[in-house]
């Protein structure tokens, strides 16, 4: 089964995801672009809106009424069924009608298009018929004049409506991520109470048929990929919209629009970025700053497996944060494996807030997300590091497999480096199927082993025995804190699943001692860098399709980050050679 989501997500293996990520991390992230974390599903004041532009298409943000949503997702399911491969195992007995899922209304108004509302009607719509064009930019604060300032004139503000683009801040393989701001005088200015910015990730509608290299949807011709992308687009809105609704732990959903060349996915702005470049930024997470991440991971995870949806995406370039302020260690405290001259200082770690720069987390990209409806589902997807096992060995699997990617990620942040690894991908196939992965010395020596409890509780290959998510958020290293006393910590403990939400400080008690080892390289997070960087025809190599599709597209990765490991390198050598 051809998954185009997968095309628009530019999945990948492990590294090379780890490369694309450390790109923005590397450039430097700009933290001061604040907008609240107020969910928007707590705002229902979302005018159904429509617009009169013969070019553009609305999705309006209001949740349609059973009936739209039975028929929007019939065609979903249509959707999937039809773009199943024999090898597939999705069944319409695993597959139960879909009543969670809110439709996107979507509004006839361009004549060659399909409305997909007939029961909103008219008269009840404000008319939205402004265009970016007709807004003034000079009405701006002075103080905010240079954060509504676009940073040039985008090809892709042309056909949005009531959204200022600023300046792009992200770029996935098939699409770009802008930072925007509701448009004064619009329609949306009301936006503005809530988010002082936004992020819309635009798709180019040009760029979604050109990359669909399917054979059998070429073999069933061009308005069948067409169709099939837009509906691939329609199910990652909706299941986003579903997900984030009440869940302040996911990258709140906003607005929708299409227009002739364009999607364009309005949402919540995570001004920090991804996680992943904060781990490289940090070389690796204290245990109460991983456990600050992973808790609101779980949370995150906890709402959409409540929902039946299943992510299947989950990693670190798809956790996004909001940066807080950084308070620096009074004495910074290194690990035996440390370079004290290049190890950043975490800082201190504050309870409820965060540390190292780190505040709220967010799951963001869903284009993988599937919302299953029975213990299985047999989708390959994913990005082949953070793989679970059963995907990869090509069998049934169900929402542990989010539970794999979330023993991923934690094993990641607590060393640095991913658990499953190897140049050849045949190589890392086979490494994942066996659930082959080690605590490495000297990174792990210091490693708490309630941590390395919950990794191995994780990351169990068999999906059975795998910690479901209430296990994860049971578990007794998840709700404990290095830096708390411990009769604070005991109280902590029995206010029970409330203190779940919370987060946990670290003051860090980590022994500080003079590394003297001789590296794995290979190993090491920047070194596999360096390897995807040189060495990026290994991913073409990636035996499944789907992923294969977006291969030939991966983009060069910064100079920066062969810098950064040539000095880390350098550094190695040197220790390896003492
Ligand atoms: N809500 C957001 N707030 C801040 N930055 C964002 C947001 N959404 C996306 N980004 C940034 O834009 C980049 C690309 O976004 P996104 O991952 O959604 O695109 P994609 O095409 O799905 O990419 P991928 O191929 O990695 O899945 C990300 O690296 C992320 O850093």
């Amino acid at each position: 089964m051809l998954k185009i989501k997968a095309l628009f997500s530019k999945k990948k293996p492990d590294q090379a995801d780890l490369s694309q990520g450390s790109k923005k991390a590397l450039k430097g992230k700009t933290r001061s672009n604040g907008t609240t974390n107020k969910d928007v599903s707590e705002d229902n004041s979302f005018p159904k809106k429509r617009h009169q532009d013969r070019n553009v298409m609305h999705y309006s943000n209001t949740i349609a009424d059973d009936h739209h949503m039975k028929s929007l997702t019939d065609e979903l399911v249509t959707t999937i069924d039809s773009d199943s491969s024999p090898s597939d195992n999705i069944t319409t007995e695993n597959i139960e009608t879909v009543t969670s899922v809110p439709a996107i209304d979507v509004h006839e108004s361009n004549d060659d298009e399909v409305s997909y509302d007939p029961l909103m009607s008219d008269e009840s719509l404000p008319i939205q018929s402004e265009t970016i064009s007709d807004i003034p930019y000079g009405d701006t604060d002075d103080e905010n004049l240079e954060d509504e300032t676009p940073e040039k004139s985008f090809l892709e503000q042309k056909e949005l409506i009531g959204y200022r683009l600023i300046n792009k801040i992200g770029e996935g393989a098939f699409s770009k991520v802008f930072r925007a701001i509701p448009a004064k005088n619009s329609s949306n200015e009301f936006l503005t109470k809530n988010y002082k910015a936004v992020a819309i990730k635009v798709i180019k509608k040009a760029d979604l048929s050109s990359i669909n290299g399917d054979h059998r949807k070429k073999d069933k011709g061009k308005d069948s990929t067409k169709t099939s992308s837009r509906d691939q687009v329609l199910k990652e809105v909706a299941l986003h919209k579903t997900v984030s609704a009440d869940c302040s732990q996911i990258v709140a959903f906003i607005d929708f629009q299409e227009t002739n060349s364009y999607y364009y996915i309005i949402q919540e702005l995570l001004t920090g970025g991804e996680i992943f470049g904060e781990i490289v930024r940090l070389t690796y997470f204290s245990e109460d700053l991983s456990r600050h991440v992973i808790k609101q991971l779980a949370l995150a995870v906890k709402h959409m497996h409540s929902l039946g949806v299943v992510h299947r995406d989950i990693k670190p370039e798809n956790l996004l944060f909001e940066p807080i302020e950084f308070t620096p260690s009074v004495k910074q405290k290194f690990r035996k494996s440390d370079d004290p001259q290049t190890k950043a200082d975490e800082g201190i770690f504050t309870p409820d807030i965060g540390g190292g720069g780190i505040g709220v987390v967010k799951l963001a990209d869903f284009g993988l997300s599937k919302q299953i409806f029975s213990k299985n589902t047999k989708t390959p997807c994913g990005t082949v590091g953070y793989t679970a096992p059963e995907v990869v060995k090509d069998e049934h699997y169900s929402m542990k497999v989010d539970m794999w990617g979330i023993g991923c990620v934690l094993y990641t942040m607590l060393c640095g480096f991913p658990p499953f690894y190897d140049e050849k991908i045949d190589t890392l196939t086979e490494k994942i199927s066996r659930g082959e992965y080690t605590f490495l010395k000297p990174w792990w020596d210091e490693i708490s082993p309630g941590a390395k409890n919950a990794v191995v509780k994780l990351l169990e290959l068999e999906p059975s025995k795998r910690y479901d998510i209430d296990q994860l958020l049971d578990d007794p290293w998840l709700n404990s804190y290095d830096c708390l006393p411990k009769e604070r910590e005991s109280s902590q403990k029995k206010a029970g699943t409330s203190e779940r939400r919370h987060m946990h400080k670290n003051n860090s008690n980590y022994s500080k001692r003079t590394p003297r080892y001789c590296f794995h390289q290979p190993q090491l997070l920047c070194v596999t860098h360096l390897i995807l960087v040189t060495q990026s025809s290994v991913l073409k190599k990636i035996v499944w399709g789907p992923v294969g599709a977006w291969a030939p597209f991966l983009k060069t990765k910064s100079l920066k980050i062969i810098t950064m490991v040539a000095q880390k390198m350098n550094h190695w050598n040197k220790t390896c050679s003492n």
